[in-house]
């Protein structure tokens, strides 16, 4: 590899070989079969001595350019995006090193984008993984309890140290998760998570205390139509129960995470303002929840409606204790998410394949995929403690089991690139 790459080189620096087309061929078949992945390590090729010369060498050289619109070839035009950057000396290693889709965390990376934009971002994001949950709870052929004790099993040991167990809900609304109280005694010696569950009321409460429960959760809304249609309940009434559930936890000590649904919108009523998240947040902080997230239910926010709505809620709760909980029904989960961490909030929930959806939210698609977050938390360096190819092996179970191919973009590609995905 070394040694080809090294003649490519040296064609490359004889400017009358680049009229030749067939050596401009030759120099492009080259470029474009390297930059789809094909470097040894293990060979000694070092990344940032050829190639970010050769990239500045490409970017000058205006016949490669004509020749990859000719023969339209996609991983030369990779390279040549890539060395538009400034000082492409210090980056082109780095971009090489993403190329090849490692997805490990690159500390150097982090480094060298040091620009205004990701300065802002946590160095550590906690990933709240709420795949067991909201990820089947809409799922309609019952999962053995065995099956959801192994998912479970597997996202914690791909290092999740979060995992939404199940929910202590009536069976009458969400059978899925019926067999909550055998869920939770069959993970009660897992260690390395802790498994927070949904209640909705002291009854669910209760229930969730006297299964092992020792992390709960409360779920408001901040559209009444759907706080109607998901609780059976208004918000006043409901954000009633909630303190209840705060004042009986206090008590046990027992943290109470608090969901906000319909953050930006809501699949009755439309629009939501930001100013009906804010006060469902703020009476949340005030009764003492641990964690806020921000729930976009139906997946419809873009950064033009989380901004307002994270800036509304900011102004009323500190930035420590939210998270955000996007779904991805319109492909905008990761911007919102980018957005989220540029504000200062490192909590993200999410489901790992994408799996997800709420019974009472009709048309929403699943959570942002787990591994979506992790490749992309990785590419800009930021650290999660979560193993990319232990989650997808926990994807891999899950949605073997239920039958269908993973909702992660990240995990079916490095599935079909398994050179790579033996990398990670
Ligand atoms: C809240 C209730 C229970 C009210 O339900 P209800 O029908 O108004 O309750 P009720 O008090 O009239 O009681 C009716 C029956 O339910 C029983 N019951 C009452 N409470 C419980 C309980 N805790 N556990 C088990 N059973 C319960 C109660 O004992 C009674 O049983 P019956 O006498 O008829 O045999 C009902 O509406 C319910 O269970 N809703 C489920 C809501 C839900 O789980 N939604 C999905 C999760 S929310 C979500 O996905 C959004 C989120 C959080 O992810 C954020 C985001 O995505 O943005």
């Amino acid at each position: 590899m070394f040694s080809k790459m090294g003649m490519l080189h040296k064609m490359m620096q004889k400017e009358s070989l680049l009229d030749h087309q067939s050596a401009l061929m030759q120099l492009v078949t080259g470029f474009s079969r390297y930059g789809g992945g094909t470097i040894d390590r293990a060979n000694g090729v070092e990344e940032s001595l050829d190639l970010s010369q050769i990239c500045k060498e490409i970017t000058k050289t205006r016949e490669l350019g004509n020749a990859f619109d000719k023969y339209n070839i996609k991983g030369f035009s990779q390279f040549l995006n890539w060395t538009s950057r400034p000082n492409d000396t210090l980056y082109a290693p780095c971009y090489l090193v993403n190329r090849h889709f490692t997805s490990d965390r690159n500390d150097g990376c982090r480094k060298k984008f040091s620009s205004k934009l990701l300065k802002t971002i946590p160095d550590f994001v906690k990933i709240v993984e709420v795949g067991p949950r909201d990820g089947l709870q809409n799922e309609k052929s019952i999962i053995p309890t065995d099956v959801k004790v192994e998912f479970i099993k597997l996202l914690v040991s791909a290092g999740l140290s979060v995992v939404e167990a199940t929910s202590f809900v009536s069976p009458k609304w969400v059978p899925q998760l019926a067999d909550a109280k055998d869920v939770l005694a069959a993970i009660q010696n897992v260690e390395g998570a802790s498994f927070p569950v949904l209640t909705p009321n002291l009854k669910g409460f209760e229930a969730a205390i006297a299964a092992g429960a020792k992390e709960v959760a409360v779920f408001p809304a901040a559209s009444e139509s759907f706080s109607k249609a998901n609780l059976n309940c208004g918000i006043e009434d409901n954000l009633s129960r909630c303190r209840d559930i705060a004042l009986a936890s206090r008590d046990l000590s027992i943290p109470v995470r608090g969901y906000i649904s319909c953050v930006v919108g809501c699949p009755l009523e439309g629009y939501v303002a930001p100013a009906k998240a804010a006060y469902v947040a703020k009476s949340l902080y005030e009764m003492g929840c641990s964690e806020i997230s921000l729930g976009d239910t139906i997946g419809v926010g873009t950064p033009g409606s989380v901004i307002p709505m994270l800036e509304a809620v900011l102004d009323v709760v500190p930035v420590d204790k939210l998270a955000v909980h996007f779904h991805d029904t319109y492909g905008q989960a990761l911007s919102n998410i980018l957005i989220s961490l540029q504000m200062g909030i490192s909590t993200v929930d999410s489901s790992v394949s994408g799996l997800g959806g709420c019974p009472y939210a009709k048309g929403a698609t699943g959570n942002v995929a787990t591994e979506d977050v992790v490749y992309m938390l990785n590419g800009i360096g930021v650290k999660t403690n979560v193993d990319l190819r232990k989650l997808m092996l926990a994807g891999d179970f899950i949605c073997k089991h239920l039958g269908r191919s993973s909702g992660s973009k990240s995990a079916t590609a490095l599935s079909k690139v398994t050179a790579h995905a033996s990398k990670l």
